[in-house]
Formats: C-alpha cells, sequence, structure tokens
C-alpha cells in the first residue's frame, strides 16, 4: 500500500464540532452529524426501555453517551446495531438503518466493540483479528453499504504496533488495555465509518484505563467514535460533545467541556457532586489528548 492507512477512513478535514452545545432540541449547525438518531423506542418483553433518544454523532473525534446506570446507554447502542427491537429513525450520512438487521448495519460501516469485549481468549490475536475481516466485495446491497475492500491491517498495525508484535500471542493472556486494542483493532479492520465502544473501560485499573484512553484517543484519529463511558474524566478528556440519557430519553446535547463544568448540570444528570475534580481543569479535545495525560477514575454515582 502506498497511501497512509489513515486515508480511507479519514473524514473530512472540515467538520470538526457536532451538533449545538445548548438542548435536545437544537439543530447541527456547523456540519452535518455523520450518525443521527431521532425518536428511537425499544420495548422488550412489553417493557418499555427507550421512550425517544435523540442524539447525533460528530463526523470527527469523540462523542460520549452518559447517564447513569441503568439510563439506557448500552440498549441505545444495541438498538442502533440492530441488536434488539427498535422503532425510530437511525441515519447514517444519510442512509436510514433504523429497519435493518445487525449484519446489514455492519455492512453500512459501523463497527461495534461492546462491553464484554468480545474476545476469544483461546485464540491468537491474529485469529481474533482475521475473524473480524469482512469478506472483501461484501456490501449491504443498497449501493450506499459500508466500503468494500481488503482489511485495512496497515491502519490496526499503525495504531497498534503491539498488536503485531503480539500476534501470536493468545488473546486470553493480554492485559485489559491490550485486549481493548484487539476490540478496537477489530473495529478498524473493515474500513468502518464509525466505531461504537460500549464501556471500553469498566472493570479496568487505572492505569489500565489509561491505556485505553490512548487506545480510543488513536483510534479516533481515523475513524469517529460514538463512546459510551462512566468514566468522566476520560469522558472529559477524550470527547467534544456528548449527549446524556436519563430514564431511556435524551435528557441533554452539548459540549462535553460545558456539561462537566456546570456542577448543578453535571449533578442533576450525572450524579457528580459539587466538589468533584471534574469541576476545573483543562478544556477536553475534540482531537486526541496528550498521551501523558493522567486520567482519573470518576464513576457516576447510580
Ligand atoms: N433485555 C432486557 N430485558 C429487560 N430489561 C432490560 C433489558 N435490557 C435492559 N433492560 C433494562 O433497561 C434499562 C436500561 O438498561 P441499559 O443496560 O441500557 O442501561 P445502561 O445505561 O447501559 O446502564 P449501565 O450503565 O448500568 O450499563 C435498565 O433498567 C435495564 O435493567
Amino acid at each position: 500500500m502506498t497511501s497512509s492507512p489513515f486515508s480511507a477512513q479519514r473524514p473530512a478535514p472540515s467538520a470538526h464540532s457536532a451538533s449545538s452545545p445548548s438542548s435536545a432540541s437544537s439543530p447541527s449547525s456547523a456540519a452535518e452529524p455523520l450518525l443521527s438518531v431521532r425518536d428511537l423506542r425499544v420495548v422488550i418483553d412489553g417493557l418499555h426501555i427507550l421512550h425517544g433518544v435523540d442524539f447525533d454523532v460528530a463526523p470527527v473525534g469523540v462523542t460520549a453517551l452518559l447517564g447513569r446506570n441503568g439510563a439506557g446507554k448500552t440498549t441505545t447502542v444495541k438498538a442502533v446495531m440492530g441488536l434488539v427491537p427498535r422503532t425510530g429513525s437511525i441515519r447514517l450520512s444519510g442512509s436510514e438503518l433504523s429497519s435493518l438487521p445487525t449484519h446489514l448495519v455492519v455492512r453500512h460501516g459501523i463497527g461495534y466493540a461492546p462491553e464484554d469485549r468480545g474476545i476469544f481468549a483461546g485464540l491468537t490475536v491474529a485469529e481474533n483479528l482475521r475473524l473480524a475481516e469482512r469478506a472483501a466485495g461484501s456490501g449491504s446491497g443498497s449501493g450506499s453499504g459500508g466500503e468494500a475492500g481488503e482489511p485495512n491491517y496497515a491502519l490496526v498495525h499503525e495504531l497498534f504496533p503491539e498488536l503485531k508484535q503480539r500476534a501470536g500471542q493468545l488473546a486470553g493472556t493480554l492485559s485489559g488495555g491490550q485486549q481493548q486494542m484487539v476490540a478496537i483493532g477489530r473495529t478498524l479492520l473493515n474500513r468502518n465509518r464509525l466505531i461504537i465502544a460500549d464501556e471500553p473501560t469498566k472493570g479496568l485499573a487505572p492505569k489500565i484505563v489509561a491505556e485505553v484512553a490512548e487506545v480510543l484517543a488513536r483510534a479516533a484519529e481515523a475513524v469517529p467514535v460514538l463512546l459510551v463511558e462512566q468514566n468522566l474524566a476520560l469522558v472529559r478528556r477524550l470527547a467534544g460533545t456528548c449527549a446524556v440519557l436519563a430514564d431511556g430519553r435524551t435528557a441533554h446535547r452539548g459540549d462535553t467541556a460545558e456539561l462537566l463544568a456546570d456542577e448543578e448540570a453535571a449533578r442533576r444528570l450525572l450524579g457528580v457532586g459539587s466538589r468533584h475534580p471534574l469541576a476545573g481543569g483543562p478544556r477536553p479535545a475534540a482531537a486526541p489528548a496528550s498521551p501523558a495525560a493522567p486520567v482519573v477514575t470518576a464513576e457516576v454515582k447510580p
């Protein structure tokens, strides 16, 4: 390959910020969102779990999906992926996905790193990656699906050289951070337009959280990321914009730094106390942050 491994996936450079930083009803102004979700509803076994979720994912960088435990974050990303029955609108670059089954959502170019990572512990790193390869030429048939082509190992190995060095190592023997590299690496392999990462730092030690933050920052240089996360320090560092869910609805959309600096709003929406360290500190970047930046674990209170 002669071109940069980033070239096939890097989004248009013009769009940097997402929706306007005020309310849930604010329209996107600066740039068209990559993913636009409207009135998303999910009913499982007669239980109404999502009652109308609206949010946009910015076409560059990291967008965070936040909320207290049980707010509906995982159900929302599962609904986007077609893993639970849903109604409403889910548009990826203008293509409507809400009636598509999961395999066609995937072929439209959404890579999903689920909460449990989905790593095969008994297979090597290389085998885990190989299993994620989408067949060249496979598409949704709609003409607007994910870009077909060879798997982008150049990008994965450029971002995560460790995965090349550890190609023969059993995935089950990797650290939590390295396993996240495999999980995120798999989503980058198929030239996706969007990566969804569901709680990638859940249960990890602070040192590993810092590693995973670095993994996400590097991945977001290549492909926009929708990040479900409860570690608000990490969110603050990585995500330029966010949506907050509460009780299965969108309670807030806007600029992440503004939300986390607003003590009253952060307390009301996320349960962050007034003396929480997130109230101060440097502004987060939509662009990836410094590798040296510390990541403080700050779980949302239920
Ligand atoms: N299959 C299901 N059947 C019944 N209830 C469900 C199902 N899936 C989710 N729920 C309920 O829906 C609500 C939202 O769950 P969800 O996992 O989406 O929340 P969350 O915001 O991701 O929470 P957490 O941060 O704790 O992971 C919860 O009350 C949960 O118990």
